[in-house]
């Protein structure tokens, strides 16, 4: 069989999890930013890959210097502003370089409380959920993402599991009230990459999170659906929105052998297997963009 001509596909290469830390200390109550930064650069690196010609290659070394730089000289600041600056920088700077994609997580750090007061400069790393941020471009193609992982809800009244078809192999009982917990990871592509991120990052977060609890559930998926219809019916500035949600199964333990009742108030936190509950939502009429979700490591 003859074999045919090797063809370079796709490519992109960059430095993955530089930790940035960065102290602001203009007065002696410091500020702490805690980010964990990947850049990925895309463009005319072919020679490299078939030739090993380096000419064009901006080494991951200096990508990295150049993210503890721009932190020194610009701060940081939002993470969708800090990686919207580095891209520019590689896509302006670069002729080979034609776009990339930037990633951070944002590591939130609480300032202890000594005798009820906020410490200047001694801090508690906080488990709400971490935030993170995805910055695509294309020449001038450019696309923001936002989102976090790892918010952990859980609604201990209000959520229901019934009418689903029953085969052989089903043994789950119906039920008109049982626990629904989640660990939320949420992302959403703005419409637009020139937003107040600081701004509105609280509030569509915090609408997803009411929109959990006070959603009555007939199923987790009718919740994320709920969650991520709500952002899109009060955020114009949001074009799409997308949603990983684990059903953390909350399984009621029998204690009849105990001669108890249990009247839905001791479960079983069981950790594996677990639901795993995804959508995509957008407006009617509204172009998706898939090559810029392609970018999102472990999602749908
Ligand atoms: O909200 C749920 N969705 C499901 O698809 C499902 N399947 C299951 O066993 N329990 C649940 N719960």
């Amino acid at each position: 069989m003859a074999v045919g001509d090797v063809v370079l596909g796709t490519n992109q290469y960059g430095k993955a999890e530089v930790r940035l830390v960065r102290v602001t200390r203009d007065t002696p109550v410091h500020e702490i930013e805690d980010l964990t930064v990947t850049t990925q650069l895309r463009g005319d690196f072919a020679a490299c890959h078939t030739a090993g010609d380096n000419a064009h290659v901006v080494a991951t070394d200096t990508q990295k210097n150049t993210v503890y730089a721009f932190a020194r000289q610009h701060g940081v600041g939002s993470p969708e502003r800090f990686l919207l600056r580095l891209a520019r920088h590689f896509v302006d700077g670069f002729e080979q370089v034609t776009g990339g994609r930037f990633v951070a997580d944002v590591h939130a750090w609480d300032r202890i409380a000594v005798d009820g007061q906020a410490h200047d400069h001694a801090f508690v790393r906080t488990g709400r959920e971490t935030r993170r941020t995805v910055v695509h471009v294309d020449r001038d193609d450019v696309h923001v993402l936002s989102g976090f992982t790892g918010a952990t809800v859980l609604k201990s009244t209000g959520s229901e599991f019934w009418g689903f078809p029953r085969d052989a192999y089903t043994t789950l009982p119906e039920t008109k009230d049982r626990v629904l917990a989640t660990s939320v990871t949420a992302w959403w592509r703005w419409a637009d990459p020139d937003v107040d991120f600081e701004a509105r990052y609280p509030v569509v977060r915090d609408l997803l999170l009411a929109t959990f609890a006070q959603v009555h559930s007939l199923a987790l998926q009718h919740t994320i659906y709920e969650m991520g219809r709500a952002v899109l019916e009060s955020c114009a500035d949001v074009a799409e929105v997308r949603l990983s949600c684990p059903n953390k199964h909350h399984l009621l333990v029998d204690l009849e052998p105990f001669g108890l009742d249990n009247p839905n108030e001791v479960f079983h936190a069981a950790d594996r297997p677990y639901g795993l509950i995804e959508a995509a939502l957008h407006r009617e009429g509204d172009a998706p963009v898939p090559h810029v979700w392609a970018s999102v490591p472990g999602f749908v």
